[in-house]
Formats: structure tokens, sequence, C-alpha cells
């Protein structure tokens, strides 16, 4: 069963806002990104997926479920990190997330233990008997972490996690989510306007664009291997490019690189690039396979009609 599914779904604000047109996709379990410029509508869609906001067209399922009509079950299988700073700086930690866990329907001894254990998990334990007002904005974010996954949620949504993080912070938070949705089996869909930044933990991308679906897909499909071999030689590539073209290969020349195209189990173009390299004596810095970049696959796209994930 997809984590969220949605078909046709549209949402204006006021009547004047276009957030998300038309927006079909599956979004299977994983850790998966959901990637966009800023205003793109990832957090509207999350906020139609929790049923915080009613979908002005279009249907939403997530887990299966409608959010708006069996929202009580969405809210204990999905566990929200909201963008904004959203906490009371004059709790202390451990009792804001036992509230949180309270909230969610866990009985006090239970809440209070599953409070601690998150809180562990995110690496504030120490802390946690400290007022949140006090704390750092990483801290912060951890506490927006722990409050999310209190409940045990089969599913997370965390917006914008690394938010007003330095560097540093930003890596720990995310290696925090890659290790949820690895060690804990969660699955986590996590919004980023940083592509870059995301990817590494990403089992998939979904990548929207001003409410439209850009592209999706998993990023083992992404990063797999085309059908083209890089040759890179010093000087030479114009003669080198002749001779294979010669030698009945698709070979396309840009400066000292050339690209030329091969089958799955094409060998001989291997040895063929290697005896016409030696035949004309030429220096051979780099024969490889081409592998796509992640980047450039959301860069110029089409927009899918549907895709799975
Ligand atoms: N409550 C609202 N009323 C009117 N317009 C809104 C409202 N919330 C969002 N929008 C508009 O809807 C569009 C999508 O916004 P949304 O917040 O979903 O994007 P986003 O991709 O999450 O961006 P960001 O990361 O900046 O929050 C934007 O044009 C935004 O200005």
């Amino acid at each position: 069963m997809p984590l969220i599914e949605t078909t046709a779904l549209g949402m204006r604000y006021d009547g004047k806002v276009t957030a998300l047109a038309d927006l079909t996709l599956d979004i299977e379990a994983g850790v998966v990104g959901l990637v966009g410029v800023n205003g793109a509508g990832k957090t509207t869609l999350i906020k139609l997926a929790l049923g915080l906001l009613t979908p002005t067209s279009g249907r939403i399922r997530v887990l299966g479920l409608d959010p708006i009509a069996d929202g009580e079950q969405v809210r204990a299988k999905v566990g929200y990190m909201p963008e904004h700073d959203c906490l009371p700086p004059d709790m202390i930690a451990a009792e804001f997330v036992t509230h949180m866990a309270r909230v969610s329907g866990l009985p006090a001894a239970a809440a209070r233990e599953r409070a601690s254990e998150t809180l562990r998990h995110v690496g504030l334990y120490e802390e946690r008997y400290r007022r949140i007002g006090g704390y750092s904005t990483g801290m912060k974010q951890r506490v927006k972490l722990a409050q999310a996954l209190v409940h045990d949620p089969e599913l997370l949504l965390l917006d914008e996690p690394t938010n007003g993080l330095d560097p540093a912070g930003r890596r720990a938070m995310l290696d925090l989510v890659h290790r949820i949705g690895t060690e804990f089996g969660i699955s986590v869909v996590v919004c980023s306007h940083l592509l870059g930044e995301i990817e590494r933990i990403c089992t998939s991308l979904v990548a929207i664009d001003a409410g439209t679906l850009l592209r999706s897909a998993t990023l083992s499909s992404m990063t797999e291997h085309n059908d083209l071999l890089v040759v890179e030689i010093d000087e030479g590539a114009e003669r080198l490019a002749a001779a294979l073209t010669a030698g009945g290969l698709d070979v396309r020349r840009e400066n000292r690189v050339l690209t030329v195209r091969f089958g799955e189990e094409d060998g001989a173009v291997y040895d063929l690039i290697r005896d016409a390299v030696a035949d004309l004596d030429l220096c051979l810095h780099r024969l490889e396979r081409q592998r796509h970049q992640v980047a450039d696959l959301f860069r110029d796209r089409p927009a899918e009609e549907v895709s799975h994930v």
C-alpha cells in the first residue's frame, strides 16, 4: 500500500492562490525526499495528508485512509514535524513530549516512558529536564522530531527538518532521519528545498514545482549506469572520434571528451577503444560508463502525469 496516494489533487487558497494543481502520484515506503523550491507546494501536500486542509479538488489517501474522514486513525499512525518553531518555551522537554504522547492516546506511565526513550533516540536524554526556551535551534529541532516520533508512528512527515541549522547540525539531523528510516523501520517523507542535501539519505525522490509533479523515481534508478561510455584523452580526440566512427561506433565529441553509445553486453567496444587509442598513440585519461546525476534528472524534465516511486 502506498504511503501517500493522490489523484488529480488540487488545492487553491481563498479561491485564488493555486498551491497544488492536478497532482497524481504514489509515494511508496522508504525514506522519501519531497523536493521543490520554496512555494512549490510541499507544505500544502503535507497538510492535506494530515487532514489539516481539505482539498479543493481530487483526492488524497494516507496509508489507505482518508485524512478527513479517518482523521483519528491517520493521527495515530502518522507523526508530523512542522517547519516553523511551534514549541512552548516555558515547558521542559520531557513534559512536552510526554504531553504529546498523551495527546496521541498513550496512558500516563507509557507516555512518560516513551518520551524518555524518544528523547534518548534524538540525543536529548541528558538535557531532557531543561526548559525548551533555553535550547539551541538544533535542540529545538530535535524536540520537534521527538514529539513526532513519540507515539511510534508508521509514517513520519518532516517539513524542512534542517531549517536554521549550521552545516554540522544539518548533517547530524539528516543522519538521525536516515537512522529512523533504516533502524526503526519507520517510513519517512522529508520535505526540503535542498535536493543536494537530502538525496544522500533518501531511497526515492519526488520533485514538485508550482504545485505539479516534476518527477518521481527511486534513487537507484536515477543513479544507475546509462548506456554511454565516456572517453577522455589528452589530445587527438578528433582523430580518435573519426577512427571509432569508422569502426562502426556511435560517437559524440565535446573537446577532449568522447561519449560512445554501447549495449549492455557489448564488451568488444572497450577493446575497440583501447586498440584505437594504442594505434593512434594517444594518452588515455579516462574510460568509464557514464552515470546519471540526480540533479541533472530534475533539471529541465517534462512533467510526468503519473509516477510510481
Ligand atoms: N494559507 C495560505 N493562504 C494563501 N496562500 C498560501 C497559504 N499557504 C501557502 N500559500 C501559497 O501556496 C503556495 C505553496 O505554498 P507551500 O507553503 O505549500 O509551499 P512549500 O513548497 O512548502 O514552500 P516553503 O518551503 O517556502 O513553505 C505558495 O504560493 C504559497 O504562497
